[in-house]
């Protein structure tokens, strides 16, 4: 199989490599990473040991793909779904955080777009070196829920090069859950400057979980099946699992860069049909961070 992977940074490049052990892989990035991968092949370290030879360019090419998995920050889909659009793709599947990046893709691209959920854990620690933080899972599948032959044929792409997949038929529900965790556990541990295991039984984690249950109560006001209590437990479950991770926006803030608020907390609030305050407050501290430090486009909220 041909595949792209939009966005080779730490996740986009762990699951492109996983993915050249057993297909034809293209990542799309930056240099310093892309100019490394070129000269001395991808590294993957961590609970993987792998090293492969994708091919690296820093624009897409005007080539057809079986697959292209996107893996950039929320913020930059609306230039991936652009970028993409030179390419000829049968399907794009998302594997990102937050709301919204499948409609993204799919208004702008003439491919069959699917949502993903991914707990593989990655970090890029140097220039053509990925670290697998953690071995998880990929699910994957329509996003409105139900079958698809584009999505069983993605799932075995990803199994045959050993990537955990499971094609889902309720990703709506999926998506919700992974955004309840993610409402609940990033904003609170960037801006309370924690780990995650923080959130399990000290001072924080009320917020986190009221957090959590106002996104549940959002979901459920769309139709999908999410209570409070699953959101809770799920937010507690993934604290518990990842106690010594430091969350990606708590990373994000430490590096003193632009965060995915706008599609976890912040879809929360835009979706919401009534108060979601601890979500309100929370994006508005976040973004109002990110405004003093310059990471904010003029005219966004
Ligand atoms: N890192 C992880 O362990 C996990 C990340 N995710 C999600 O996956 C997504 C990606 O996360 P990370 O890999 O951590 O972020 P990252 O920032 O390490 O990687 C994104 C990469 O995309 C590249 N990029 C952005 N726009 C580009 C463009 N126009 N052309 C070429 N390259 C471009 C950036 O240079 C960067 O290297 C996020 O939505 C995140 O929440 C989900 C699960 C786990
Ligand atoms: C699951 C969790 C909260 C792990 O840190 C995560 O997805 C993130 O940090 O973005």
């Amino acid at each position: 199989m041909r595949v792209l992977v939009f966005g080779a940074g730490s996740l986009g490049s762990l699951l492109g490599g996983l993915l050249a052990r057993a297909h034809e892989v293209t990542l799309v990035g930056r240099d310093p990473h892309v100019e490394r991968v070129r000269a001395e092949g991808l590294r993957i370290a961590g609970e993987v040991s792998a090293r492969v030879e994708p091919a690296a360019t820093t624009a897409v090419p005007a080539e057809r793909f079986d697959l292209a998995l996107v893996a950039v920050k929320a913020f930059d889909t609306p230039a991936a779904a652009e970028a993409l659009g030179g390419a000829d793709l049968d399907a794009v599947l998302s594997v990102q955080n937050g709301l919204g990046n499948e409609a993204t893709l799919a208004e702008a691209l003439d491919a069959e777009v699917l949502a993903g959920t991914c707990t593989y854990g990655a970090r890029l620690t140097e220039p053509g070196v990925v670290e697998c933080t953690g071995r998880g899972e990929v699910a994957l599948g329509p996003p409105d829920g139900g079958e698809s032959p584009v999505a069983e044929s993605v799932g075995a792409t990803l199994r045959a090069a050993g990537v955990e997949a499971t094609v889902a038929g309720d990703m709506p529900r999926r998506c919700w859950e992974k955004l309840a965790v993610n409402a609940g556990i990033n904003a609170v541990t960037a801006l309370a400057r924690v780990e995650n295991g923080a959130l399990v039984d000290g001072p924080a984690g009320e917020s986190a979980r009221r957090a959590a249950r106002e996104a549940a109560r959002v979901a459920r006001d769309e139709g999908i099946d999410l209570s409070d209590g699953a959101a809770v437990e799920a937010v507690e479950r993934v604290a518990a699992a990842t106690s010594a991770n430091r969350s990606s926006m708590l990373q994000d803030v430490d590096a003193g860069s632009r965060t995915e608020i706008d599609a976890i907390n912040g879809a929360v609030v835009d979706r919401a049909d009534g108060r979601v305050p601890v979500n309100e407050t929370l994006t508005a501290l976040v973004r109002g961070w990110e405004r003093e430090r310059g990471l904010r486009e003029d005219g966004e909220k």
